[in-house]
């Protein structure tokens, strides 16, 4: 069994009652409230952009508000129908105004259907359509495209009781003149052309509205081989032309009644053309049991017939009194002869008073433009709370002793601030410039919406938060969601919302969603000013709030029930299951659940336990240290790692990375211990299992007596780290980085003052105003003394520095040194390096890592002695006397070991038991002639030379 130097507690057991009084609350609020203060000032570029960014878009409103004006500029508008003159605008006042009822005016004037007008000027709810049926057609009839009587659909169907009236009637819609004996007596069709079917009338024309431009090209297609005379093409005058009867029986069909025409209309099977696909009958007439006497009618209109000819009006609008109107006219004539008129052309809506067209394009696309200028703010607290988790920032800070309360609170407050000045430029800009989404509603009612959404977002944010770990992903969800809700809720819930037949429960699920919610507020606000000018409302007002269709009342319910939900939410989910804030709680934490170790079952029964048979007498002791100081108080040990290990599990098919196998570590107050090993050995993942950023998988620690799992708030408060990569925020100055850490650490006053510099000075920051200067501007070695003075400031009594003077000049690391071997006093520090040479100055025990398993553990004379026990000898000859060198090495000690050879250069290793320096140099110094020696030397054993003997060793054996 090898010698081991006794471990004596440096400490006396009694006098160490180590003091966890945090910092107050109010200390640590004040302490961040001005470190992001000054953090914020930095940044006040950033920020004026934010707080302008309103106001570049209420002007990009404006302008594109005045290039809108100036478009539709001078035009009027009248029952909702816009019209813009063709031919000049003489005319066309007057027929978009009142009066449009004479036919040259049409031709002057292009009427703008609803569905015509552009995509920007359509308004959210019409509140009036214009029913102009002066250009309408019947419609049905056979156009200038229908070429044949096969393709042509019949014109419509018809049926009555008393078949030749129906007929006649039948023949009179489609023809304006009848015989004027038929006035009289009432003989069948037939008997008007006995023996034949063509019925020879004269002086017939077709009614000009059934047939638009081209009735008698459109009669020679549909009656080409009948049509035996046709006289001038004019709807004034009235052309002479025969019609066939079968041409008529084409243009009108005969049904037995009403139920078979039903039955016909639903199948939609056009009759004598049974080759051909389905069509729609665009309308037929029930004549009841009219007689010259009465007329009684049903009608059946196509409600869906495509429209082709009514300048976009409404076709059901159009055609139910054109057809109606067709068959009294019919009716008139046959009672009163050909020449009676029915006076009744066009129905008209009553005329308004001209009304100037006034566009308020903040009103027209309010809720998709607002809802994402408001919820632009999102994306940014979002990234802000992912990138100081990414960043370990918070984690920095938690472990210098901010406690979460602090933080949430501060950190809400600032994203608060920052949303109402954010919101309070938006709606004064807005205001300013004249946009009336803001100006007609009342501002009490605005403001309210405004102040509860911004915290709902504020309290998603935060929640949303919890589950990412990475800013760029966070980044692109947190504008898909702002994007996204945006044309969703302008697309899909703007639709739902106007239309009458969605069931309001499913409107009032849609907007526990935060996004509609925001919608449904700015899409109120918006209908309310946009009808504000037409209807004579002025915006809204808090009565309109009781308003049936208003929905903001359930949207400030649903806000402020969520609000306050999300938040709970939040912090629940930032304990038990956000990664970067620390070690995650008990999922029952609230309850008092305290965390036990955190055992992953598939992956125990994998963790190799330390084979303490293999294990080198130095490690055995130091287990069984820590083991015999289990369930004894012993203050002096400010470090007690018990067993901790750590296993990744494997991803994509790897195997499991067991990156601690079981670390048994005691370490005393006053005592510095080295972590050496080489890359990937587990030294970091220790240390970020004693300073409560990684959970181990199973085994603990107790840092001053408290263990890791259960009390880490507490140990966070007599701690301080230097990690391995500098957590610091590139704006502030070193100065205002030691301020913060050292108010955490309740110092204060001048107190504070004088320990800021006094670190300051201690890393060679102070002289030439380096600590005034933003970190930003530090070289990486500035920044590495920065992180070793922050985790010295405010007297921690535990210290974990990983690797420390990385990167520093030789001056600075010795400079460096004399710091860490003063703050030894009355503190445990821990640091990892792979510096032999500073291990061997500041450490006074060293660990040798390797795959994740302490190999060997003792002060470095020690580990040299224990590991090396052997000098170096190292001779460089001619290379054809190598054999001769190592024959002669041998002769001197028959153990000696070539650990190295290239070139003529060799060295042996020659233990110290076989061989004394006083041989050594007796056999050179007689055969360095006769074997041609260029050069020699002999050395002890260095802890360069046990570190790699250690690490080829421990990985011979996993290896085998
Ligand atoms: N998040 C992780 N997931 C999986 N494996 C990890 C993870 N973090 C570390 N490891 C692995 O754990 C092992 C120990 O890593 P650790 O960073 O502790 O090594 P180290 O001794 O500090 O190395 P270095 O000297 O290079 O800093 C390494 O093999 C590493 O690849």
């Amino acid at each position: 069994m090898m010698e081991m130097t006794p471990r004596t507690a440096s400490v006396r057991e009694t006098d160490v009652q180590p003091n966890f009084t945090s910092t107050s609350f109010a200390t640590q609020t004040n302490a961040l409230l001005r470190k992001n203060l000054t953090f914020q000032k930095r940044n006040w570029r950033t920020n004026a952009c934010l707080v302008v960014f309103p106001l570049q878009l209420c002007i990009v409103l404006v302008v594109i508000q005045l290039l809108i004006n100036s478009l539709i500029g001078g035009s009027k508008f009248s029952c909702g129908c816009a019209c813009v003159p063709v031919n000049g605008s003489a005319g066309c006042e007057k027929r978009c105004g009142i009066q449009y009822s004479d036919q040259d005016q049409v031709s002057s004037c292009a009427i703008l259907s609803p569905t015509e007008w552009p995509a920007l000027l359509q308004v959210p709810r019409p509140q009036y359509r214009a029913v102009d049926n002066h250009n309408a057609q019947f419609p049905g009839l056979p156009d200038a495209s229908c070429r044949d009587t096969k393709s042509c659909p019949a014109t419509f169907l018809y049926t009555g009781q008393n078949q030749t009236l129906a007929e006649v009637l039948a023949g009179n819609l489609l023809v304006n003149r009848v015989p004027a004996n038929l006035s009289g007596s009432l003989p069948s069709l037939s008997d008007l052309v006995p023996g034949t079917q063509v019925l020879s009338w004269s002086s017939y024309y077709i009614e000009p509205a059934f047939v638009s431009n081209e009735p008698l090209y459109v009669l020679q297609n549909v009656c080409k081989d009948h049509v035996l005379n046709i006289g001038a093409p004019s709807l004034d005058s009235q052309p002479s032309f025969s019609l066939p009867f079968t041409c008529l029986e084409t243009l009108t069909l005969w049904r037995d009644n009403s139920s078979e025409i039903d039955k016909e209309l639903f199948q939609g099977y056009r009759k004598g053309n049974p080759e051909r696909d389905l069509f729609e009958i665009p309308a037929a007439y029930d004549f009841l049991d009219s007689t010259v006497d009465k007329l009684n009618l049903n009608i059946w209109f196509n409600s869906t017939l495509e429209n082709k000819t009514t300048n976009g009006v409404p076709p059901s609008v159009v055609r139910v009194p054109r057809m109606m109107n067709l068959a009294v006219q019919a009716f008139l004539r046959l009672i009163k002869g050909p020449t009676a008129e029915l006076p009744l052309w066009f129905i008209k809506e009553m005329p308004k008073p001209e009304t100037k067209l006034r566009l308020d394009f903040s009103s027209l696309l309010g809720p998709l433009f607002f809802m994402w200028v408001i919820q632009l703010l999102f994306p940014v607290i979002l990234t802000s709370l992912v990138y100081e988790r990414q960043q370990k920032l918070r984690l920095m800070m938690k472990m210098h002793g901010l406690g979460d309360r602090p933080y949430w609170l501060i950190t809400y407050g600032y994203f608060l601030a920052l949303s109402l000045v954010y919101i309070f430029g938006f709606i004064l800009f807005g205001s300013v410039v004249g946009l009336k989404i803001f100006r007609l509603n009342d501002y009490s009612i605005q403001l309210v919406f405004y102040v509860i959404y911004l915290n709902l977002q504020i309290a998603l944010a935060f929640f949303v938060a919890t589950f990412f770990s990475n800013v760029r992903t966070a980044t692109v969800c947190g504008y898909l969601y702002v994007f996204g809700f945006g044309l969703l809720g302008y697309f899909l819930f703007q639709f739902f919302l106007e239309d009458h037949g969605t069931r309001r429960s499913f409107i009032f699920a849609m907007e526990l969603l935060p996004g509609f919610s925001l919608f449904r507020g700015l899409y109120e606000f918006s209908t309310y000013a946009f009808t504000g000018d037409y209807m004579g409302s002025s915006g809204m007002r808090w009565k309109n709030l009781q308003d049936h269709e208003n929905g903001l009342k359930a949207v400030f319910g649903i806000m402020l029930v969520e609000w306050p939900l999300f938040l709970l939410l939040a912090y629940y989910c930032d304990q038990v299951i956000a990664s970067g804030s620390g070690l995650k709680k008990h999922p029952l934490f609230f309850l008092g659940r305290k965390n036990s170790l955190r055992r992953f079952p598939s992956i125990r029964r994998q963790v190799p336990e330390v084979n303490v048979e293999m294990d080198r007498p130095d490690v055995i002791e130091e287990r069984n240290v820590v083991e015999g100081l289990r369930n004894v108080q012993n203050g002096a040990y400010a470090i007690i790692c018990d067993n901790l290990k750590k296993v990744y599990p494997g991803e994509d098919g790897n195997a499991d990375k067991f990156a601690v196998r079981g670390l048994s570590l005691a370490i005393q107050r006053g005592e510095c211990f080295g972590m050496l090993g080489p890359n990937g050995a587990g030294k970091t993942t220790s240390i970020n299992m004693m300073t409560g950023f990684l959970a181990p998988t199973s085994g603990t620690a107790l840092i001053q007596g408290l263990d890791i799992m259960k009390e880490i708030e507490k140990i966070y408060t007599c701690m301080g780290v230097c990690p391995q990569h500098d957590l610091i925020w590139e704006t502030l100055t070193g100065r205002e980085h030691l301020l913060f850490y050292g108010r955490l650490k309740n110092l204060e006053g001048a107190a504070l003052e004088s320990a800021v510099e006094a670190s300051l000075k201690s890393v060679n920051l102070f002289n030439g105003g380096q600590g005034n200067k933003q970190v930003g501007k530090y070289s990486g070695g500035m920044k590495r003394r920065l992180s070793v003075a922050i985790s010295l400031i405010g007297d921690p009594k535990v210290v974990y520095m990983d690797e420390p003077s990385t990167g520093l000049d030789p001056a600075s690391r010795s400079n460096l040194w004399s710091v860490i071997k003063q703050a030894k006093q009355g503190r445990a520090i821990i640091l990892t390096t792979h510096s032999m040479e500073e291990a061997n100055v500041l450490c006074d025990r060293l660990g040798i890592f390797v795959n994740g398993q302490l190999q060997c553990i003792g002060n470095p004379s020690e580990l040299r002695a224990r590991y090396g026990g052997s000098f170096v000898l190292t001779i460089t000859t001619p290379q054809d006397q190598e054999v001769k060198i190592i024959e002669l090495v041998e002769l001197l000690s028959p153990t000696a070991k070539k650990i190295y050879g290239l070139s003529g250069t060799q060295k042996f290793e020659l233990p110290k038991s076989e061989v004394s320096i006083a041989d050594i140099f007796k056999v050179i110094d007689t055969n360095k002639a006769q074997l041609q020696f260029q050069a020699w030397g002999i050395a002890n054993t260095t802890l360069e030379d046990v570190f790699i003997k250690v690490a080829r060793e421990a990985n011979a054996v996993s290896e085998k």
